[in-house]
């Protein structure tokens, strides 16, 4: 895989004429800690999940919400880290995590304005060594000295945001009418939580550049939390681009209707940075990623093709990121 440095001065890419200044509904708006429900389906049955779901959290007090303002203060101050601090983080040749870009295939293509630093957070035994010793402390797991695990701002987050995506897929499984066996055994403990902290570099010319892509996840169910108030997050819905405020201490739950990934895009401001975290919850390593059994019994056809999740994730991350083209790969 090609290597880039990160972003400092990034080719003029897109022109956003496409952008609608409309907003999108949301109906299902609650008090914090609560999830947003902007880009959640529509079917009946998972609203009204959801919905239970939304004030069970807050009985179980997930979040609190000053635990989210210093997770978020963390993760502004670590894009703040400077250059010789943030080079100890780079990525590695061949690997996407750390500091960088991913889905880069060719030195001649334009990247997006925009930094990442990612790490597969869950299971815990698939953590790289040569990156969390370094991680600043209140982000770092660290055993303490009687080996007693200390857990620290990343580590609570990742496991309370998997804890939620363990919750919201069962609830899927549902409303989907698929067996609660088959969605555990999909989403077992081996569960791969990746988590992808972007952050958006100011452009005095937001229009001629991109921040990120349009792409759909690629993942099982995707938590996402604006870290800090600058829009810039956009959904594609009826053909168009449709801005998704940030509202504080919530978290989108990217899937639709149906549970397709939504098309969606991330532009910048001319004056203010941008911080997001994404937490992608995907199968565990010898898993098949494909339709459903029970579905495609019950619909007596399969759709799209079955693979092992090593092959989707090859497959994956040796193309550029392009809307939906993956989803047509897998089609059958
Ligand atoms: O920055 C955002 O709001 C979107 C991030 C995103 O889509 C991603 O990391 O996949
Ligand atoms: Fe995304």
């Amino acid at each position: 895989m090609v290597k880039k440095k990160l972003t400092t001065t990034v080719p003029p890419r897109y022109v956003r004429s496409d952008l609608d200044k409309g907003e999108i509904d949301c109906d299902l708006r609650t008090e914090i800690p609560i999830i947003d429900m902007n880009l959640l389906g529509s079917l009946a049955s998972m609203d009204a999940e959801i919905h239970k779901l939304d004030l069970a959290c807050k009985e179980w007090g997930f979040f609190q919400a000053s635990f989210l303002d210093k997770f978020k203060s963390e993760i502004q101050d670590f894009f703040n880290l400077p250059m010789e601090e943030k080079k100890k983080l780079w990525q590695q040749p061949s690997e996407i995590e750390g500091f960088g870009h991913t889905f880069v295939v060719s030195e001649e293509q334009k990247l997006d304005w925009s930094d990442l630093f990612l790490l597969v957070m869950q299971p815990v035994h698939l953590r790289k060594p040569h990156l969390f010793p370094k991680l600043p402390l209140p982000f770092r797991f660290a055993p303490n000295s009687n080996a007693i695990l200390i857990k620290d701002t990343l580590d609570t987050y990742s496991g309370e945001v998997k804890s939620i995506a363990k919750i919201l897929l069962s609830k899927m499984a549902s409303a989907l009418m698929i067996t609660p066996q088959e969605m555990e055994k999909l989403f077992d403990d081996e569960l791969r939580q990746t988590m992808r902290m972007n952050y958006y570099p100011p452009c005095p010319d937001p229009d001629q550049v991109i921040g990120l892509i349009p792409h759909s996840d690629s993942t099982g169910l995707t938590i996402l939390l604006q870290v800090n108030e600058v829009e810039g997050l956009q959904i594609k819905k009826n053909g168009k681009w449709v801005p998704v405020k940030p509202l504080p201490n919530a978290f989108l739950i990217i899937t639709n209707g149906s549970y397709q990934s939504i098309e969606h895009r991330g532009v910048v401001s001319s004056e203010k940075e941008r911080l997001s975290v994404a937490a992608f919850h995907n199968v565990g390593m010898g898993k098949e990623v494909g339709p459903v059994r029970s579905l495609v019994e019950k619909q007596k056809a399969a759709f799209f093709k079955s693979v092992t999740v090593e092959e989707y994730r090859k497959d994956l991350f040796t193309r550029k990121l392009d809307g939906k083209a993956y989803l047509d790969v897998m089609r059958i």
